[in-house]
C-alpha cells in the first residue's frame, strides 16, 4: 500500500477526527452521550448528521455540548455534504480557542463509513488528522439487518473498533460477537451496553502509519466498487430524503430508504400513537423525536425511540427554554408511503382539553426502568468508566 494514502503520524497540535457509524438505530448518539459525559478532561467535539430532515441527534447532544457540537442535517453525511463543508466544520472545532481535543462526527444511520473516512482524509486543514473508524453494531438486530444488507460487512471490514452494542438485548450475544470478530478483519470488537466503553478505545484507536482502518489506497481511490452491492432496491421508496439515487451513491444504504418529518403543535392522543405505532410495518425501520402529550401529561415531554420491533418513550420534564410545546417525529424505513403515514399520524392529534383517566397507561409500559439511560440523558453513577 501507498504510504500517501494513510494520515502521518499525529503532530504534536493535531486534533484527531473519529468517524462514528453504524447502522440506523444501533446506539451511536448513546455512546456519543456517554463519551461526552466520561471523558473526564477531554474536550470532545462533535459533528452530527441525520438523515432527516428534523434534527434529533442533534437535539439529543447539543444539551452537553453546547457550541462544541455542529449538526448536519437531512440526508447522509456522505453524499449530502461535500468534503469542502465538512472541513468548514472541523476547522471551527479545530480552533485552538475552543480547546476541543478530538471530534467525534456521527454518521447518519445510513451513511457509507468509508465515503466519510475519505472526506476526512481530503480535509485540508493541517490541525485535524484521521482519527479512526468506529463501528457500533446493535446486536439484538445485527443478524436481521445483515440479512437485508450483506453490504453491511464491508463496513465492518474497514473499522478500527466494533463496538457490539445492546448484548443486552442479544438473544445470542456470542454468537454476533464471534461473528463480527470474523468480519472486523482484525479491529478491535468490544461488547457493551448502552454504548458504555472506556473512552480510551476511541482516543486510541488511531490507525497506524500504514493503513485506514482496513481500507487499502485502492478503496480510497475508487468510488465505483467500493460500496458493495448489498442487494436492496437502489430506487425503492418514494423519492423523499433518501431516494435520490444519484450514480456516484448507486448501492449506498440511503438509497433504499426514505424519511418522512412530523411536526405538530397538537398533542397526540397516547392511545392513538400507540396503537399507530403497535401496528407499524416491519419496513418503518426507525422512528426517533419528541412527543407532546398534552393534558395527558403537562410536565413531560416524551423522547420516543422504535428501532426494528423495539420501542420506548423517556419522559423528560419540560424545560423553560424549550420553546413551544411540539411533536417532532422522524420516521425512517425502506417502501414507506410517506403521505399515508403523515395522515395516520395526524389523526393522532388531539386538542380535547382534558385527559380521559388511564390513557397514558399504554404509554408507560414503553417507559424503561431507572437504570436505563435515555439516548441522549445522563447515566446511572455505576457505571464502569
Ligand atoms: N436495551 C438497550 N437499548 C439501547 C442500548 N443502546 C442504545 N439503546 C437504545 O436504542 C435506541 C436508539 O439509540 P440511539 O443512540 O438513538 O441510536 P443511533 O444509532 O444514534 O440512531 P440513529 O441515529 O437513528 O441511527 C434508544 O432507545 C436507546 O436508548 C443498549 O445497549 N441496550
Amino acid at each position: 500500500m501507498s504510504q500517501s494514502s494513510s494520515p502521518g503520524p499525529r503532530g504534536p497540535q493535531q486534533i484527531p477526527v473519529v468517524v462514528l457509524a453504524g447502522f440506523l438505530g444501533s446506539g451511536k448518539t448513546t455512546l456519543l452521550n456517554h463519551l461526552l459525559h466520561r471523558s473526564g478532561g477531554t474536550r470532545i467535539g462533535a459533528v452530527v448528521n441525520d438523515f432527516g430532515a428534523i434534527e434529533i441527534d442533534a437535539m439529543a447532544v447539543a444539551g452537553a455540548l453546547g457550541d462544541s457540537t455542529v449538526s448536519l442535517g437531512n440526508g447522509c453525511l456522505c453524499c449530502a455534504v461535500d468534503a469542502g463543508e465538512l472541513d468548514v466544520y472541523l476547522e471551527r472545532l479545530a480552533d485552538p480557542a475552543t480547546g476541543i481535543d478530538v471530534i467525534v462526527i456521527e454518521a447518519s444511520g445510513l451513511a457509507e463509513p468509508q465515503e466519510l473516512v475519505r472526506m476526512v482524509l481530503a480535509s485540508e486543514n493541517p490541525r485535524v488528522v484521521y482519527g479512526g473508524l468506529v463501528e457500533v453494531v446493535d446486536a439484538a438486530e445485527f443478524l436481521d439487518t445483515r440479512q437485508r444488507h450483506p453490504g453491511i460487512d464491508r463496513h465492518l471490514a474497514i473499522a478500527d473498533l466494533v463496538v457490539v452494542n445492546k448484548v443486552d438485548r442479544a438473544e445470542d450475544g456470542e454468537r454476533v460477537l464471534g461473528l463480527v470478530r470474523s468480519l472486523g478483519e482484525g479491529a478491535a470488537v468490544v461488547a457493551a451496553t448502552y454504548g458504555r466503553i472506556d473512552p480510551e478505545f476511541l482516543f486510541d484507536c488511531r490507525p497506524s502509519e500504514e493503513r485506514v482502518g482496513q481500507l487499502s489506497f485502492d478503496d480510497l481511490h475508487r468510488h465505483d466498487d467500493v460500496h458493495g452491492n448489498d442487494g436492496a432496491d437502489p430506487h425503492g421508496g418514494d423519492g423523499a430524503t433518501g431516494g435520490d439515487a444519484h450514480e456516484d451513491h448507486l448501492g449506498h444504504l440511503h438509497t433504499a430508504y426514505d424519511s418522512v418529518a412530523f411536526v405538530s403543535d397538537l398533542p397526540m392522543n397516547p392511545r392513538r400513537l400507540l396503537d399507530f405505532l403497535d401496528g407499524r410495518s416491519d419496513g418503518l425501520y426507525r422512528i426517533k423525536g419528541y412527543v407532546d402529550f398534552g393534558p395527558h401529561d403537562t410536565r413531560n415531554r416524551y423522547a420516543v425511540h422504535a428501532v426494528g420491533r423495539f420501542l420506548r418513550f423517556y419522559p423528560e420534564p419540560w424545560a423553560p427554554g424549550d420553546g413551544p410545546r411540539l411533536t417532532q417525529l422522524v420516521l425512517i424505513g425502506t417502501g414507506i408511503d410517506a403521505a399515508a403515514l403523515t395522515k395516520e399520524l395526524q389523526a393522532c392529534e388531539d386538542d380535547a382539553p382534558q385527559a380521559d383517566e388511564h390513557s397514558m397507561w399504554g404509554v408507560l409500559r414503553y417507559v424503561p426502568d431507572r437504570e436505563e439511560p435515555e439516548a441522549g440523558g445522563p447515566e446511572t453513577s455505576d457505571d464502569p468508566f
